[in-house]
């Protein structure tokens, strides 16, 4: 079954401690009952509601225990096209990345690639008029 879409309204609209919504890694959870257990306090949750919360969870550091948790607050993908931009690049430059990328690597092989050639050069040069003298 495909996931449940969350807008970016949705996601703002769970922003009070009645019902709280966490957009982490494009997707949605639920964490109004969770927020009380929460070892870091509410506050901190609180803080991140109709955000990207990613970074604030990532720059924490959660322990593997912590993020399986996630599995039963989990309550549908965040709309991709949505006002609201999540930390992935979106499609386009996610390519246009791509290709900086490629290139980039591909200059690095030319890096490599020319004193290689240059080097050779030299010693075919040093080989063929050795011999001719
Ligand atoms: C649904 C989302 C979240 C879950 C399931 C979760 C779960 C946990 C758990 C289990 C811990 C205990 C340490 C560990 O196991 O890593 C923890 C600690 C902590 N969390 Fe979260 N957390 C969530 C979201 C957040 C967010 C958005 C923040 C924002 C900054 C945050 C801040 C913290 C902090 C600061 C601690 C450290 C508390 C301490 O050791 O004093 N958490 N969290």
């Amino acid at each position: 079954m495909a996931a449940k879409i969350i807008t970016y309204e949705e996601l703002k609209a769970h922003s009070s401690k009645d019902s709280v919504y966490l957009l982490l890694h494009e997707k949605v959870y639920d964490v109004t009952k969770f927020i009380d257990e929460h070892p870091g306090g509410d506050e901190v949750i609180l803080a991140e509601t109709g955000r990207d919360a990613t970074e604030a969870f990532e720059d924490v550091g959660h322990s593997d225990e912590a993020r399986a948790l996630l599995g039963d607050l989990f309550v549908g993908e965040f709309e991709k096209n949505s006002e609201l931009k999540t930390k992935k690049a979106p499609q386009s430059s996610a390519s246009h990345s791509a290709t900086v990328n490629t290139a980039v690597q591909q200059g690095s092989n030319l890096m490599y690639f020319v004193p290689l050639a240059m080097l050779v050069a030299y010693f075919a040069w040093r080989f063929y008029s050795n011999g001719s003298v």
